[in-house]
């Protein structure tokens, strides 16, 4: 396993009680989890942000981001509300393009890439999508095969049998003729899933795939994301809220904080007392999983961190 990348804050030191230093704990002795084995390296490297910096009108929102994620990873992407999760997703999409620096996909400047050659390499479940009141499920995920269209814009053969297979991924082939807005958010969810499965691309970006879900649903999503990345080999960065679930099924986990990677690594090594207090703004404990080992958090209280208030 990589070990983990914990960076240190160049801003003016923080207050006594919140320098919980982020420096690995051992790691625990191996165990069965349901997380595949990692192909890192593998099959290279698929993504590399670099130096990556962008910003709203008076609101910067990264400010120098880094990260390498190899082909085939599985990662989970935390941070507070409002640290800049889903813009970032949105660069490595190539649906905004960087301040400066830059983002690589499969080696390519995604800048340089026109915007339907990235979405043939690279999909994104967006928070929501809205969809044309009326349209149906199967309307809505053929939506994601655009870009692979041919030039009038038709789809090709084997278009169907991509987005059957995509509806069928995620369980929701028998609401094909339903109209996407007769669905619960949860329902609606696995749709917008299916629809960034039809894409068919190697790397797929999952901004809170397990909103609206219940508990059951967020599993079965969640345990399709590990089966499909396994049997296609994908590389998967999923913004998760639940830190339990990252840590159970990512098998890397990138913390932003303040717009920059504050702790990069194994959740095993990654998951502790200090990036609850320092980048989640909790004070709470960490536990093992007793059978299968991976980390499990027990939030106590939040606390105030020193950047709350920072971009008001
Ligand atoms: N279109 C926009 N115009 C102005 N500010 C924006 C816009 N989109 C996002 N922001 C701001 O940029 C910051 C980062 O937003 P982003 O959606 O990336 O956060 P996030 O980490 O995904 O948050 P959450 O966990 O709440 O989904 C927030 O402060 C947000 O208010």
């Amino acid at each position: 396993m990589t070990e983990p990348v914990l960076r240190s804050e160049p801003d003016p030191p923080r207050p006594r009680r919140l320098r919980t230093r982020l420096l690995p704990r051992p790691a625990p002795p191996p165990s069965p989890g349901p997380s595949p084995q990692p192909l890192r390296g593998e099959g290279g490297v698929d993504l590399v942000v670099e130096g990556v910096e962008f910003g709203y009108p008076g609101r910067p929102v990264l400010r120098g981001v880094d990260l390498r994620i190899g082909a085939g990873e599985l990662v989970a992407l935390v941070g507070l509300n409002g640290c800049g999760k889903s813009t970032l997703l949105r660069l490595v999409a190539g649906l905004s393009r960087p301040a400066a620096g830059r983002v690589l996909l499969g080696g390519d400047d995604l800048a340089r890439l026109p915007r339907r050659a990235a979405a043939r390499r690279v999909a994104l479940l967006h928070q929501s999508a809205p969809a044309v009141p009326g349209m149906t499920v199967r309307h809505l995920v053929r939506q994601g095969r655009y870009a692979a269209r041919g030039p009038l814009g038709m789809l090709r053969e084997g278009d169907d049998a991509v987005c059957r297979r995509a509806m069928a991924d995620v369980g929701v082939a028998d609401w094909a003729d339903r109209p996407v807005d007769s669905l619960s958010g949860g329902e609606r969810q696995r749709v917008r899933l299916a629809m960034a499965l039809a894409q068919d691309t190697r790397v797929l970006l999952l901004d809170e795939p397990t909103t609206y879900l219940d508990l059951r649903h967020q599993l079965e999503v969640l345990r399709t994301v590990v089966r499909l990345r396994e049997e296609r080999a994908l590389t998967v960065v999923m913004v998760l809220h639940d830190l339990a679930h990252a840590a159970r099924f990512a098998e890397r986990l990138v913390a932003l904080r303040d717009g920059r990677v504050a702790a990069d690594g194994p959740p095993a090594r990654v998951v502790t007392p200090g990036l609850l207090a320092d980048v989640l703004g909790v004070a709470g404990r960490v536990g093992r999983d007793p059978e299968g080992g991976w980390p499990v958090c027990y939030p106590d209280h939040p606390i105030t961190l020193e950047s709350d208030n920072r971009f008001q």
